[in-house]
């Protein structure tokens, strides 16, 4: 199948930059070769007609006939239909008790707006997943639908409070869990959870310590949470709750559920959290349980497909840029100074990208979904001899997922199932001293680890905010009966998506993007293969 592997992504040369590693989705950026003809017919011209799909197309889809784009919408709208209460149980929506004017009612008791004012948000709102027009699969950074690229409309569910909702605030309990690693901008969304759901006239809110561990493991009991509990929980990073990996029995944390009387569960977490909360939602419905499950998005490597950006990122980004500037100052200060920073990013190198444009300090840039080898004439090696020799100092930034096939596996997984990965950033430092020793230049190498400083830190004011509309709009999701979903900014629209939308694969830096080649630009770094 030549056509098949010449027509992977855009870049790529491996299955993981196409999103492959976790999912295993073969469609997610591969076109199937006995239904795009036009598509074959360039590839084997010899054209780069290579195509960097944003979303995943149904297999089914056949590109040669000429109604392709309405099947393609009908199955994204089903695909990206939020699931509902009302799917398995026959419930009747009252009017909201989310008020959004201070003083008086906001409608006759019935729902029905006074003067026409709403400030509501219709439930067939939506809002657009993708702007740009892309002339041709080829135009930088395209991400397609068909191998012609042609503009297809992709509308998703806008989020925010409906004027009706399916639960009464007086008897709900709510339940919220923070799991995976940290990440700044926890302590946000978990106060503006309490004080949304307190706005609806919630009484009963608890979180499960340390991840979904606290559903079930002996010793671990419930917090209370209240206004005066979170009122200045976001002024300090981490998580009021406690985070924790492994430790996700689904049945069992059901069981827990029941038994606790937990009508809403808010669960903050990345991929892995998500596929978790998933299967709790698929669990509840199976056994017909009044439960929302709502998820806000919590990933410090960005790495959630779809969204802009996740919360914390940007808080991220500067503290790694701090940590790049130190290395910087210690490179430029030492005779032959090479600084080098190893960040966050287990598979994808947006902190390491971003961080690398933000300090504009960086000579090197290494990330996960761009190979590069370390000896011969075009290696980093050479690079940094080159550097050493020309300005007298270096500076490298790479993400700990970066280069992993230069190292030993060892096979090891932390409690979650995720890979352990061998470490990059000492491998460097060990590979830059030898290079330099053998060919009799001097070199000092000062080496940087501040993953979990930059992971630590309190929400910066850009991811307050945004920590504040998701944690807001996660509370409105579940009073407005969805379950199964997530929250997010898509295209800067705050938006809900079904849960298994998001999770098919990683997000992963595209490196046909205008940011990478943007970040190429910043750093002068060559191709390193
Ligand atoms: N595929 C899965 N199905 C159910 N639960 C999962 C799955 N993957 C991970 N989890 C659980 O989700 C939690 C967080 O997962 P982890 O990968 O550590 O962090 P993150 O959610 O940030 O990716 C852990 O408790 C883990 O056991
Ligand atoms: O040492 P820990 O706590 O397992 O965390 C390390 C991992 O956390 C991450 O920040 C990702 O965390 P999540 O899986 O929670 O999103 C990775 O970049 C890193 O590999
Ligand atoms: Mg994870």
């Amino acid at each position: 199948m030549a056509f098949a592997s010449s027509i992977n992504c855009v870049g790529s040369t491996s299955p993981q930059q196409c999103g492959l590693r976790q999912s295993g989705d073969p469609h997610f950026c591969r076109f199937n070769r006995s239904k795009v003809s036009r598509h074959e017919k360039r590839a084997r011209t010899g054209s780069q007609a290579m195509v960097v799909r944003s979303v995943f197309v149904s297999p089914e889809i056949e590109f040669s006939k000429p109604d392709w784009k309405k099947h393609f919408q009908e199955d994204f709208d089903k695909r990206f239909n939020l699931p509902h209460l009302r799917d398995i149980l026959d419930i009747e929506p009252r009017p909201t008790t989310f008020s959004l004017k201070r003083r008086g009612p906001i409608n006759n008791g019935n729902g029905a707006p006074i003067n026409g004012w709403n400030g509501y948000v219709n439930d067939d709102d939506r809002a657009l997943l993708k702007v740009i027009k892309f002339a041709s699969p080829n135009s930088a950074g395209a991400e397609c639908i068909d191998p012609d690229c042609e503009w297809v409309e992709q509308w998703v569910h806008r989020a925010g409070p409906r004027q009706q909702i399916y639960f009464e605030p007086e008897a709900v309990k709510a339940g919220i869990v923070t799991c995976g690693g940290l990440c700044p901008g926890l302590n946000d969304v978990i106060r503006q959870i309490v004080l949304t759901l307190e706005k609806y006239g919630v009484k009963n809110i608890v979180g499960i310590p340390f991840g979904y561990r606290g559903f079930f493991e002996k010793g671990l009991s419930e917090i209370l949470l209240s206004r005066q509990v979170v009122e200045n929980i976001n002024l300090a990073g981490g998580s009021l709750l406690g985070v924790s990996r492994g430790g996700a029995e689904i049945s069992e944390i059901v069981d827990s559920i029941q038994a606790r009387g937990i009508d809403m569960l808010f669960v903050l977490g990345g991929n892995g959290t998500h596929a978790g909360a998933n299967a709790i939602h698929n669990e509840c419905r199976k056994r017909k349980l009044k439960v929302s499950v709502v998820c806000v998005p919590k990933t410090i490597d960005n790495d959630i497909q779809l969204m802009d950006k996740t919360f914390g990122f940007d808080t991220a980004v500067e503290a790694a840029q701090r940590a790049i500037n130190s290395a910087y100052i210690e490179a430029q200060s030492a005779y032959h100074g090479i600084g080098l920073v190893k960040l966050m990013g287990r598979s994808s190198g947006f902190i390491a990208m971003h961080a690398s444009l933000a300090s504009g300090q960086t000579d090197v840039c290494l990330i996960p979904e761009v190979p590069f080898t370390l000896e011969g004439p075009s290696g980093v090696l050479q690079h940094l001899e080159h550097l050493i020799k020309s300005k007298g100092f270096a500076v490298v930034c790479v993400a700990e997922g970066a280069g992993q096939e230069l190292l030993q596996k060892s096979n090891a997984t932390d409690a979650s199932g995720n890979v352990v990965l061998s470490d990059i950033g000492v491998h460097l430092q060990q590979q830059i001293k030898r290079h330099f020793k053998e060919v009799g230049v001097h070199a000092d190498v000062k080496y940087i680890d501040p993953t979990y400083m930059v992971r630590a830190v309190r929400a910066n004011a850009s991811d307050a905010i945004l920590c504040t509309v998701l944690g807001q709009n996660a509370v409105h999701g579940a009073f407005a009966g969805f379950s199964g979903i997530t929250t997010g900014i898509c295209n800067t629209h705050y938006v809900y998506l079904p849960i298994p939308e998001v999770i098919r694969s990683p997000r992963l830096v595209n490196p046909n993007s205008r940011m990478w080649h943007r970040c190429l630009t910043s750093t002068g770094q060559p191709d390193f293969l």
